[in-house]
């Protein structure tokens, strides 16, 4: 198979790939991610994990045009660390979003990947070798999943959130036929798992008329006729919520559960290499666990207006930092420069103290460093999971999204602290200066956080390890796949 080569509908072939001991042909595992770094990351991280164990051929969906330059980035980071994994480019259809004034971006991706979904399950159906099994995005599962049953080619869906939100996610539309008339109501509690009150939901779901709330029960619909689910959390991490979805208690007759986290990069897909060895050369000057790691996320912009409470709470904190900052909701594409928004001022006044920029981090590696202390962050999903895997306790400021569901998840997976007061996007009061530097110099020095959160790094290790919980449920996976 030729490395990293795009190829037509028609060609699209995963090659030769490796057999098994038995000598039967390896499974051929076609991926469809959707789009956003937030889903991307975990997606690639999967692809590469498969595709390292050896035995799998795996092909991944590439929809054109990509959302962002740092999409595209890391689409050509993965198929050059991954020669065998198979390109297979989908041009999406035109869509017209006129429909939607005001709508977030990579929720008009995904209504336009899902618009552009017949010609999916033409590249699963004219594949050759003959696609096994599918994976594909939560955010398109409503249209994959039953395309994939009509054409009997097993489907599984990837989670790329916490199983708390999985669970929100298959319960809601229960809840809806429950509620009627009454909508969603004041809170929806989630059978074996949690009751989540209405200000912890994803803002737009209370509107059922909204794309986000269509999708949503749409999706949430779907993934129970999938094969399985994949989901990047570990047993000990989630344990009721993964227990309720097993057995039933969630929603009956729901699909096998696999844990597969926490899960990690394996070789390079990022670009940013520059930036990097200037932050690590920095991080590399810091004392141990001195530095907060500051970062929303990339789909989160924060108001000038709160921007200015961060900085001023930072500074006065008197902790060293270290501050990826967003303004737009596009990854990076952002023209603002830093001293713009933060003021020539308060850069000199940090210098040597506090590094902020606005390019791509590896953040990973970031959290990996002995110097980070905390982790101010926005709380999705990737970020608790990176912040756990490497015992950085986690301040969790959430913005919106699924972020109160996991910041629920991370307290008591005992990952750090939630501030369950502090404003989301959508409500109105600024979180000042002065709240901002008391916790993160309260959780700064909180041993017992820290102690929390460098077992749960034990915890995490242990899961992916031989004979752990998630490296089962990976196995089992694999031989799933190769019985097809
Ligand atoms: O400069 C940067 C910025 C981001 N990242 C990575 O990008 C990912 C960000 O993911 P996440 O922390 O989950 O945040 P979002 O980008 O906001 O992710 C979206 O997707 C997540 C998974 O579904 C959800 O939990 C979030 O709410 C949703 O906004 C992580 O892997 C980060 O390491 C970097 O490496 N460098």
């Amino acid at each position: 198979m030729a490395p990293s080569t795009a190829t037509t509908m028609a060609a699209a072939t995963a090659g030769d790939g490796e057999v098994d001991g038995s000598n039967a042909p390896a499974p051929h595992v076609m991926f469809i991610p959707s789009a956003g770094m937030g889903h991307l990351v975990p997606f690639f991280r999967f692809v590469s994990a498969l595709s390292s164990r050896g035995g799998v051929r795996c092909s991944v969906v590439t929809v054109l045009p990509t959302v962002s330059a740092a999409e595209a980035d890391h689409f050509a980071g993965l198929f050059a660390a991954f020669p065998s994994v198979h390109r297979v480019d989908l041009n999406l259809l035109p869509f017209d979003a006129s429909a939607f004034p005001g709508a977030d971006p990579f929720l008009l991706r995904w209504e336009a990947l899902r618009r552009s979904a017949h010609l999916l399950g033409q590249l699963v159906a004219g594949a050759a070798p003959r696609v096994s099994a599918v994976v594909t995005d939560v955010t398109l599962a409503s249209h994959v999943v039953p395309i994939t049953k009509r054409l009997r080619v097993p489907c599984h869906v990837l989670f790329i959130s916490s199983a708390a939100m999985l669970s929100l996610l298959a319960y809601f539309p229960v809840h809806l036929d429950k509620n009627g008339k009454s909508g969603v109501g004041d809170v929806v509690d989630v059978p074996g798992v949690r009751a989540v009150p209405r200000p912890c939901l994803p803002q737009p779901l209370p509107d059922l008329d909204h794309l986000f709330t269509k999708q949503f029960v749409d999706n949430g619909r779907a993934i129970v006729n999938a094969d399985g689910i994949l989901v990047n959390t570990f047993d000990a991490l989630e344990p009721a919520a993964l227990a309720a979805l097993r057995d039933g208690t969630v929603v009956p007759g729901f699909p096998p559960v696999y844990t597969i986290g926490l899960l990690k990069s394996v070789g390079s897909h990022s670009g940013g290499e520059k930036a990097a060895a200037a932050f690590a050369a920095w991080l590399g000057e810091q004392p141990a666990r001195s530095v907060v790691y500051v970062a929303f996320g990339n789909r989160n912009a924060v108001s000038h207006a709160q921007l200015r409470e961060i900085a001023a709470g930072l500074e006065a904190s008197r902790c060293r930092f270290l501050w990826v900052l967003k303004t737009t909701v596009v990854d990076r594409e952002d023209d603002a420069e830093v001293r713009d928004v933060l003021g020539d001022e308060f850069l000199e006044r940090v210098a040597g103290r506090g590094m902020v920029t606005k390019g791509w981090v590896d953040q990973e590696a970031v959290l990996g460093h002995p110097a980070v202390g905390l982790f101010l962050s926005h709380s999705g999903w990737n970020s608790i999971t990176e912040a756990a895997a490497c015992g950085v306790p986690l301040l969790a400021w959430p913005r919106g999204g699924d972020h109160r569901v996991n910041a629920m998840a991370l307290v008591s997976g005992g990952v750090g602290a939630w501030m369950e007061h502090w404003s989301w996007d959508g409500e109105d009061r600024l979180v000042t200066r002065r709240e901002i530097e008391e916790k993160v110099q309260e959780v700064m020095a909180d041993a017992t956080v820290r102690a929390s959160a460098a077992r749960v790094c034990e915890e995490a290790a242990m899961a992916v390890a031989e004979g752990g919980t998630s490296e089962r449920s990976m196995q089992e996976f694999v031989s799933k796949l190769k019985a097809t």
